[in-house]
This record gives C-alpha cells, structure tokens and sequence, in this order.
C-alpha cells in the first residue's frame, strides 16, 4: 500500500507532542479533556465545524492545540497506547499475546487465496520480533461451531513464517498444557501461532475464565485485529482485563489514524462515495458522513429507493419500499447541510439478474417495466470522475453496481481507477472494506491508494460512529484528565 499520503492525526499529533521533536511549531498548550467532556462547544472552539460523533465518542480524549489566531490549529490526540509506545526494556523476553486477524480466505485445497490480512499484520508481528520478544499469536478463522478441522490456522504457517524470516512454530489448541509448554520453550524473537481460538465457544461469549487461560499465557497484550474489533470476545476484549499493559498493534492504529483521524479532520474538500445494494445497510455510515462530507456520491442498488422517493420509475430494480421517507429526509438532510449530493444520471440496466443479461444503457428517469438498474451509466462515471476531480480526500465503501458480474462491473472500476489516479496526485484515498476492497483489488490498483481497510464489518461501524470493542478495551495513551 502506498505510504500515507498526508500526515494523519495521529501522526501529527505523536510528532508535535513529542518532547524530543525537532518540531519547528509553536509549543503545544495543552487542554486535557475527557472523552465525555468533549462537547461541540469545545470542538467548535478549537476549530472542528462540529461534535463529531466518532471523535468524541471513540479516540479523543486529550486536545491540543497551538498557534494562535487565525492560524490557531487543534487535532485531537487519538488515546490508545500503541506498540511503538513500548520500550526496548518493556518488550525484550516478554511474552506477547498478538491478536491478529488472520481470517482469509482458503481454497478447498487449504490455499490461502488472498493473504492482504496476513501481510497486514507482519510489521507488528516484525517489531516485537526485533525487539527480542516471545510472541504468541492468536486469530479465528471462519465461524466454526467447536473444533472443525477445516478451520485449523495450520495453512497459515507457511505463508508467515515466509514473510517473517523464521520458522513459526503451530500449537494445536490455543489454551491447556501442551500450549504452556510451547510457550515455556519460546526463544526470544520466536512466534507460536495459538490454534482456531473460536474452537471454544468460550471466546465468542467472551467468557472471563477463558480470556483468564488466554492471557495467562503472556506478559503484555497487543491487539491488532482490526477486522474483529467491532467482536467483544475474549480474545480482542475479555483479554485486556487480565493482561497490562493492553496495546494497539501498527494496523489497527493506521486504522484508526484513517478511518477515523482523515475522515473527521479532512483535508477538504472531502468526498464521499458510498454504494452496494440497500440503503438500510448504509443509512448510519451516509447519515455520519453528511456531518462531515463536502460531495456525496451515491450508486449501487441504493439509487433506485431515491429515485422511487423522488417519484421516478424504476422497473424491477432493488427497491426498499420501506425505506423512502429515509432516502427523502436523507436528501434534504444533504440540502440542509450543504452537501453537494450525486445521484448517477444514467444507468445500466438488464433484463433479468444475470451475468448474461441482455443490457443498455438509458437516464434514470427512464427505465422501462421489467428492466434493472445493475450499474451507472457512462455520463454518471463521467459527472462523478468531475465532482472529484478538486478533492483532498475521498473515502469509498460499497461498489457502483454488481461489480461481480464483468458486464455490470464498468462504473466500479471507472471509480477505482479515478481514485487511483487521484492518489497518484496526492489525495488521500481511503477504501472502507467490503466489497469495494474486492473491487479494487479486482483492478489492480490496491497498492496505490492511501489505505485499504482490512475489516469490512469493522470499518462500517467505525465509520457510522460506533464504538469499537476490541479498542475501547486498550489502555490510554495518555492518563485522562477531567
Ligand atoms: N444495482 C444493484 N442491484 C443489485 N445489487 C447491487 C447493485 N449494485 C451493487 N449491488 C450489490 O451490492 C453488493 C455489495 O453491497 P454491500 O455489502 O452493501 O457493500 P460493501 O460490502 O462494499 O459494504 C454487491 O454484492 C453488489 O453486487
Ligand atoms: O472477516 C471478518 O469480518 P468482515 O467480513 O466484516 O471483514 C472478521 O474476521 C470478523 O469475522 P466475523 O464477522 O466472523 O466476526
């Protein structure tokens, strides 16, 4: 992935506050805040529009600001203890539990046919390594019901004893005897990768006499399962209550530092795009993003309730009949808020729901009985690839139309190109998981944009304002003080 295109809060902030910066800037004046103390007037004060939602309620529990006047700037400090807070002394010979997400995908062979999350969880994994610690790796893979032989981590050895220079060596449960053994025997720089640890149904239940076995494995605790931080389960939540200190890995704060730093303090202006097939599935994520967006670029299924809403025909396309006082009140939530607003001009549209199907191309307002809307149309590709164009940064989650079938996957990959261009002229692009990840990738263009989530589930509630578990339950970086 391509480095980050801008320096990100979190960045910024760890650079300013730093007492060994050689930082040129203006001495930082502190204002230690709560998270609960974080209110709009405080924000507005230090020159956030608004309370965000996911500031105040996820990451912010310090403000700084400096400068003064006009050029008075605040960011907000994201909270969570990170593993390159750690010092030398904290890490060498200790035993470091990693919760990694190592859930890919495997063919019926036990391949793995997409290793994104296993390289994404290598530089955490690399720095506890050079750091002479005893790492003990844990992850699910799937939603096994007890142990299920076909969801053991064992074809994940290879691919990461590969990509980190030393033999990893494979435990056959994730709690027990034979595994405190294992541990027992560690050198310092090993890595003992923890079976399925959804083979007990303890860690789903987040049961604390499990998560007690888990942590009394290892010293400290680092989390970097960002794909299943939105789980309180023993090993992303119950965990922490046994083991301090409690830290976020480097993806889960690089994570954070995009999902939540870039989006709520964008460079702007700031777009939006956001698709995939209901409407309901993304009202939070569309809701919060017109708190903060400048253009907002609607596809996929979604359109067609809009379009029904504004009283349009629309044949045998997806529609939420239940959902068109939402796409109305949506729209002029974007009036109200001086969103500039995009729904696709044109659409493709197919005789039934086939990679087969007969297609053309027609308006939106025109869309014969019978006939579905499958994807955007060229104009729409061409008025989308304008409105971004002036952008600072974007942030995409959900595909144009069914990018799955090639026929009807052209406006998809229109829009990851355009982004990837963008990136290459330093915009900030932000892929929000899912299907647009799948997209992406499908184009060839992952590596250049600014970052990918890894978490699908996990970057959608991150981005409608939820709270985040497996986060929530890491130390502060900082001491808070009300
Ligand atoms: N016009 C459409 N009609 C029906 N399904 C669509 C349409 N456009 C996109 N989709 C489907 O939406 C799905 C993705 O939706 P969703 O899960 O909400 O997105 P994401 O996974 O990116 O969050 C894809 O499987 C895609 O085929
Ligand atoms: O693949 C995952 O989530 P995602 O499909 O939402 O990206 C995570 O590993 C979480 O898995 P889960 O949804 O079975 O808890």
């Amino acid at each position: 992935m391509a480095s980050a295109a801008a320096p990100t809060t979190l960045s910024l902030l760890k650079t300013t506050s730093s007492s060994s910066s050689s930082s040129t800037r203006a001495r930082p004046s502190l204002l230690p805040v709560s998270s609960a103390g974080l209110r709009s007037t405080s924000l507005r004060r230090l020159g956030f529009a608004a309370a965000d939602p996911i500031l105040t309620r996820h990451v912010a529990s310090k403000i700084q600001s400096f400068g003064s006047g006009k050029a008075s700037r605040a960011v907000v400090l994201m909270a969570k203890k990170s593993v390159g807070d750690l010092t030398a002394a904290d890490l060498k010979g200790k035993k470091v539990f990693v919760r990694a997400d190592l859930n890919v995908p495997l063919d019926d062979n036990q391949n793995i046919t997409d290793d994104t999350r296993v390289r994404a969880a290598i530089p955490t994994i690399k720095h506890l390594i050079q750091k002479g610690a005893k790492v003990i790796l844990s992850s699910h893979l799937g939603r096994p019901k007890g142990v299920t032989p076909k969801f053991s981590l064992a074809p994940l050895v290879p691919r990461l004893s590969e990509l980190l220079g030393i033999q990893v060596v494979k435990a056959d449960d994730c709690i027990g005897p034979e595994v405190e053994k294992l541990v027992a025997s560690l050198p310092e720089g090993g890595v003992l990768l923890l079976e399925n640890v959804r083979f007990y149904k303890e860690e789903e239940k987040n049961e604390p006499e499990f998560a007690k076995k888990l942590a009394s494995l290892a010293d400290l605790y680092v989390n970097d399962a960002f794909g299943t931080a939105h789980r309180a389960h023993a090993s992303t939540e119950g965990v922490t209550k046994f083991l301090k200190p409690s830290v976020a890995g480097f993806l889960l704060q690089k994570e954070l530092d995009y999902l939540v730093g870039a989006v709520s303090n964008p460079k702007r202006p700031f777009a939006a795009i956001v698709g995939g097939s209901k409407v309901s599935s993304k009202i939070g994520v569309i809701e919060s993003l017109l708190e903060k967006c400048d253009i907002l670029l609607l596809g996929g299924g979604m359109i067609f309730t809009f379009y029904k809403a504004q009283g349009l025909s629309v044949g045998s396309s997806l529609v939420e009949e239940d959902k068109l006082g939402l796409a109305t009140s949506l729209l002029e939530k974007a009036k109200s808020k001086g969103v500039s607003l995009l729904l696709p001009s044109d659409v493709v549209i197919a005789d039934k729901f086939s990679p087969d199907a007969n297609s053309k191309v027609v308006p939106s307002s025109a869309i014969p009985d019978g006939w579905m809307g499958l994807d955007i149309g060229p104009e729409s590709v061409k008025t989308f690839s304008g409105a971004l164009e002036t952008t600072k940064t974007v942030i995409w989650n959900g595909p144009m139309g069914v990018f799955e079938f090639d026929k009807f996957a052209v406006g998809t990959e229109a829009i990851a190109k355009k982004l990837a261009q963008l990136s290459g002229k330093g915009v900030t692009t932000i892929i929000g998981g899912g299907d647009s990840v799948a997209a992406v990738e499908k184009v060839g263009v992952a590596d250049v944009m600014s970052h990918i989530s890894t978490g699908g589930g996990a970057s959608l509630e991150l981005l409608e304002g939820k709270e985040l578990p497996g986060v929530l339950a890491l130390d502060e970086a900082i001491p808070v003080a009300v």
